[in-house]
């Protein structure tokens, strides 16, 4: 059976970083989700940070909606439940949420959760996500031996943390790290989780990963998808992202 390929899924958080420094509303949110989604993304994806350095409150409705006319397109929603989160999951039922552990002014997110530390709080925000009917994916630094712990708190899949890999892409230790992150996609995948992974993915370090991690259902890409459109375009950096996934099942 040939492996699915994976989905990617356009982070928008560094549009809305540039909206938001001057009174105009350009670049819009909303335009460049179309454009992602019209030139073949499977998925939008945001992070409604606390101090709405970049996505904020009513960014995510509209996004909401217009992934919404997109047939089998997926909203995905990150951040702390401890925090914002919560409200705009509550409010939009995104097709997925995936709960990251930052601090309402961290730089950019760079750990996953701690079992069993974090086990006993995540379980009821898990659940009530998942009974309005969310898929929940949780935000991991790729341990394997976290993965049972983090599907006994009910998540549906893991966000396998990639800022380690994409250090080490093009060293000496690039292959060791993708050996760790197969390890961790496969503990996942046994204890019945799914698999996504983002942070620092791009171009050039894209169709290794997932030549390497197995079954990875969704990259979540943002920064560096961005920053290649403000010298390609959407639609062509799409493409390009989405023709580096197809040579990883080529
Ligand atoms: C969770 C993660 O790795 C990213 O999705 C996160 O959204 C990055 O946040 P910034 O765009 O604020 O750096
Ligand atoms: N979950 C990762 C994500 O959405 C985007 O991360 P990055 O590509 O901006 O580092």
């Amino acid at each position: 059976m040939t492996a699915s390929k994976t989905a990617l899924s356009v982070n928008l958080n560094k549009v809305a970083l540039v909206r938001n420094t001057r009174h105009l509303g350009i670049p819009s949110v909303v335009r460049a989700a179309s454009i992602c989604l019209q030139a073949g993304a499977h998925g939008i994806t945001v992070h409604p940070r606390p101090d709405g350095r970049h996505i904020r409150g009513d960014d995510v409705p509209a996004l909401s909606e217009l992934v919404g006319h997109h047939a089998g397109a997926e909203f995905n929603i990150e951040g702390n439940p401890f925090h914002n989160l919560m409200e705009h999951v509550r409010l939009l039922r995104p097709h997925q949420c995936t709960f990251v552990p930052d601090t309402e002014g961290q730089f950019t997110s760079d750990h996953g959760w701690e079992f069993p530390a974090d086990a006993q709080r995540l379980r009821p925000v898990v659940q009530e996500a998942r009974s309005l009917g969310v898929r929940v994916s949780l935000f991991m630094d790729p341990r394997p031996e976290l993965m049972a712990a983090a599907r006994e708190v009910g998540a549906d899949r893991v966000e396998l943390y990639t800022e380690s890999y994409a250090r080490a892409w093009g060293t000496v230790r690039q292959d060791e790290v993708l050996g760790s992150f197969a390890e961790a996609a496969r503990a996942a995948q046994a204890a019945g989780l799914g698999v996504n992974a983002g942070h620092d993915l791009n171009r050039d370090n894209l169709t290794d990963f997932l030549r390497a991690v197995p079954g990875v259902q969704e990259v979540s890409i943002g920064h560096a998808l961005i920053s290649d459109a403000l010298e390609l375009g959407y639609e062509a950096t799409v493409k390009a992202y989405l023709a580096r996934i197809d040579a990883a099942f080529a």
